[in-house]
């Protein structure tokens, strides 16, 4: 059947008018666009790709086949096509991540150059399920956000000759070749907030959807293309940006990747399942199918084209919905449907659209590329990300509360069942046992809790990592330092609440040496936590680990046996025991100065010796939990790095 349809440009909108009996008429109307203010310092940047093909590792299955394509300046570019088709393979070849287990052939350039992973350096992403800080609110996301681009990112100096036009972009970036002050960066955060419609809610904690209300999923995904504009990227890519919006919203998210493009960004996002309004708002719509390219070209060309191919778009039916159709595998008609699929691509192969593609690839001249993001500094980003983290952890006061009620809870316990022991063989036992429990209760409740803690937010760090927001060090050190204060008030707290119901010596020197073994204890065990949650990709793997790790250092403290006594292949293994150290620092602490006559040296020795402990050997015992400590935080970095560059 030739249906033919002339489709034309009109102020603002698009009218396609198919001329057969099969007639669709379609009119939209751009909405006027909303002046885009962020718009300074845009390097134009054309993303070329050309014969792509994807397999995997193990089993050499294609995902992608010779798939090439172009996204130039100022262009909004639709990647469409059924499930599986391949888009979310092509999006991440774009952008060098999620390669892991896959083999890459074919070149991706930006301007004519092949970078590699460094268009994160140049581009935003905007996910699908994008992962905030739920406990913040948007104002406070905004500001602490992007503490590269908010502060040194020189991304205003570049290509201003040919960009930069207008009065306001000057003055914008006047503001950020200042080393962006405070002030400036509200200034930034305003901006964006109101061009994205985020005002309503600035003051709004974001929320985990399921567990914390917060703010709705629209304004969630216009806070993703707020945190990607701060850094004001000339290239951007989004995964299905319109999904699970409703369509009001789904088109104001559109409207506002019109205006991004309008201003002279590049934009690529898949999209799934426009209405017919938003489709012709696009530039570019690239369909695959079956991991190729089986169109690419403007909507008003799709329509033309398939009406060619022998499927034209019925009357009334949604052009997007129905091309996806007839380039989806259906269930029940395999056979058939392959068969479509491939003389669909065989006939795009042969046209003018597959052509344009190809010439125009040989074409793209190689152009300057804009800066690469530049870290502001360990400093400045540990500043940013400690503040961010310690927001994090005072707004969850039910986390802070309960650790602090266990503590209080067991101080209690501890100290009514060991109460006022008198100083006789059974008393000084019991004292001994009662000195265990405190070490064994600051550890396993402290080692297990923060393993849960990391794991939600593992997925962030490595997304803003990868996105060259900061150094995995920045990270770590701004983490642990947030934790701090959790981690060792609450041991503090438990120590002293039973220090007197217990009847311990209670000079203030031995009350603080108690307290200073108890916060290196529970440090020990949050930062052998802390490691095995850097190590392992789930916290019940790493708990898996935890329970015979501390066990065995358990066994180690010289409670259960004499630690001389064990084998002498395995004594030594006393010496990597926090229950160890944190143990013999406890009782040396109590039994070295007690002022009464009942109590002689010979009975001190008598104690210390049934553990193999030595009453001088307090301070060493201080140096090894500190070690200790050390040991983990550091190996904790090690494991956090290398999983970290390794989830690219
Ligand atoms: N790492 C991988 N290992 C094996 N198969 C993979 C891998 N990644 C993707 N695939 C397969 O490749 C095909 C294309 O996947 P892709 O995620 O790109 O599709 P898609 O078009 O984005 O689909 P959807 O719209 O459902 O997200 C699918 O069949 C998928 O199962």
């Amino acid at each position: 059947m030739n249906t033919k349809l002339s489709s034309k440009r009109f102020s603002g909108g698009y009218e396609s008018v198919n001329t057969n009996s099969s007639k669709v008429f379609i009119l939209f109307r751009r909405k006027k666009s909303t002046e885009i203010q962020i718009n300074d310092g845009v390097t134009p940047i054309t993303v070329t790709w050309e014969n792509i093909e994807v397999k995997t590792r193990k089993k050499g299955k294609a995902l992608l086949n010779r798939v090439s394509g172009i996204a130039k300046p100022g262009e909004m570019v639709a990647l469409m096509g059924a499930s599986g088709a391949g888009k979310t393979t092509l999006l991440n070849v774009l952008m060098d991540r999620n390669m892991k287990g896959l083999e890459k052939k074919g070149t991706v350039k930006v301007n004519g150059k092949a970078i590699g992973e460094k268009i994160s350096l140049i581009s935003g992403f905007a996910q699908q399920q994008e992962i905030f800080i739920p406990t913040l609110t948007v104002k406070e996301y905004l500001m602490i956000q992007r503490p590269a681009a908010l502060t040194t990112t020189p991304r205003a100096s570049v290509n201003t000759e040919e960009q930069v036009t207008d009065i306001k972009c000057t003055r914008l970036q006047a503001k950020l070749r200042m080393k962006a002050n405070k002030a400036t960066r509200i200034e930034r955060v305003e901006e964006i907030m109101d061009m994205l419609g985020l005002q309503k809610c600035r003051n709004s904690k974001i929320g985990n959807p399921g567990l914390v209300k917060g703010i709705s999923g629209g304004e969630a995904r216009r806070l993703t293309f707020a945190c990607e504009l701060l850094s004001n990227p000339s290239l951007l890519f989004a995964d299905e940006p319109t999904s699970g919006l409703d369509s009001f919203m789904a088109a104001t998210v559109v409207q506002i990747m019109r205006d991004l493009a309008n201003s002279g960004r590049t934009l690529i996002a898949i999209i799934h399942q426009p209405t017919a309004d938003l489709y012709f708002q696009f530039d570019k719509i690239i369909f695959l199918s079956l991991g190729r390219t089986a169109f690419i070209g403007t909507p008003e060309e799709s329509i033309q084209f398939f009406s060619d191919c022998g499927h034209p778009i019925p009357k009334n039916f949604n052009p997007p919905e129905w091309i996806q159709e007839k380039l989806s595998v259906q269930p029940t008609d395999e056979m058939e449907s392959y068969q479509r699929i491939k003389d669909i691509i065989q006939v795009f192969e042969t046209t003018k659209f597959s052509k344009t593609s190809t010439i125009e690839l040989q074409m793209i001249p190689s152009t300057k590329l804009p800066p690469f993001s530049e870290n502001p500094g360990f400093f400045v980003e540990t500043g940013a990300l400690l503040k961010r983290a310690s927001i994090d952890v005072v707004r969850s006061p039910a986390q802070m509360r309960m650790k602090l009620i266990q503590k209080i809870v067991m101080g209690l316990f501890i100290g009514s069942l060991y109460w006022q022991q008198p100083l006789d063989w059974r008393g000084v036992r019991n004292t001994n046992s009662a000195l265990y429990f405190l070490i064994a209760e600051l550890t396993f409740s402290t080692m297990f809790g923060i393993m849960t803690f990391m794991e939600h937010e593992l997925p962030l760090i490595a997304r803003e990592y990868h996105d060259g927001l900061f150094y995995v060090i920045s990270y770590y050190v701004s983490r642990c330092l947030s934790y701090l204060p959790l981690f060792t008030f609450d041991g503090a707290v438990m120590v002293l609440i039973s220090y007197w119901m217990i009847g311990l010596n209670n000079t203030w020197q031995q009350v603080l040496k108690s307290i200073l073994i108890a916060v290196l204890v529970e440090q020990s065990a949050t930062s052998c936590g802390l490691f095995l949650a850097c190590l392992f990709e789930t916290t019940s793997v790493a708990i898996a680990f935890a329970v015979p790790i501390s066990g065995l250092f358990a066994l180690l403290s010289g409670l259960y046996g004499n630690t001389n006594n064990f084998p002498v292949y395995i004594q030594w293994m006393q010496w990597t025991s926090w229950f160890r150290y944190g143990f013999e620092g406890l009782v040396v602490n109590q039994w070295t100065k007690i002022d009464n006559p009942k109590f002689s040296n010979f009975f001190r020795n008598f104690i210390l010796d049934q553990f193999s402990f030595k009453a001088d050997n307090y301070h060493l015992d201080v140096i090894g939990l500190g070690s200790i400590v050390l040991f983990f935080y550091v190996a904790g970095y090690v494991a956090l790095l290398v999983r970290i560059r390794m989830s690219r």
